[in-house]
């Protein structure tokens, strides 16, 4: 089986201030710890961002853009274009704004047992629809929904019934994702 890794970097980082990708913690850049974990458990990982921002990424990472024809919609756009540019039988995806995910949440998720088309973390009650795994069949009707100019991903992911998979309280953390400055701040202090 090939599985692909999509780290979703095309954002406006408009609460933030500045690109989310290229924010610091502990000397890292947020997009490679993200990259690194997401490295950790696929055969290639592609980042997928905006215009303004390709050239910032060292030349040995795959990065590519939204397709044209959805761009600036959000990331369902630039998961269905990664799917586009990369066949393979599972996609892994992840955001570059959460940067404490960790390889053991997304083997959590693998070992859920059913086939369902997507399978996302859940905390709380509160699906993480963009820490995920997608079964290469949801490409078409991603496609379909993108086509009707309805972008929103969580809409998607219950549509096609997708797998919600209750993560413990003891990697809640993971799951921290920075909008804010504030955000990071305190990422920093508790990382
Ligand atoms: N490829 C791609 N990624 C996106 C897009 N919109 C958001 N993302 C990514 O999806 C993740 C979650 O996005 P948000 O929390 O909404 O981040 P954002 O849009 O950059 O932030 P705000 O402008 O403050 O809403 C981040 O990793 C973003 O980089 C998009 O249009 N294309």
């Amino acid at each position: 089986m090939s599985r692909v890794g999509i780290l979703l970097a095309g954002g406006a980082s408009r609460r933030f201030g500045s690109p989310k990708a290229f924010a610091t913690i502990n000397g890292q850049y947020a997009y490679e710890r993200v990259y690194a974990t997401l490295q950790a458990i696929t055969d290639h990982v592609v980042i997928v961002t905006r215009e303004e921002l390709i050239n910032k990424f060292p030349n040995h990472y795959d990065v590519i853009t939204d397709a044209t024809d959805f761009k600036g919609n959000g990331p369902l756009a630039g998961i269905w274009t990664a799917m586009t540019e990369h066949l393979a039988s599972e996609y892994i995806v992840a955001p570059c704004d959460m940067p404490l995910l960790r390889v053991s949440l997304y083997r959590m998720l693998q070992s859920t047992e059913e086939n369902a088309p997507v399978i996302y973390a859940q905390y709380e009650g509160r699906g993480h629809p963009l820490v995920s795994i997608w079964q290469s069949r949801t490409k078409v009707e991603i496609e379909r929904q993108l086509e009707m100019n309805d972008f929103r991903v969580f809409a998607f992911v219950e549509k096609v019934k997708g797998k919600a998979v209750d993560i413990h309280s003891s990697d809640a953390f993971q799951l921290t994702n920075m909008n804010t400055p504030e955000d990071l701040e305190r990422m920093i202090t508790d990382d």
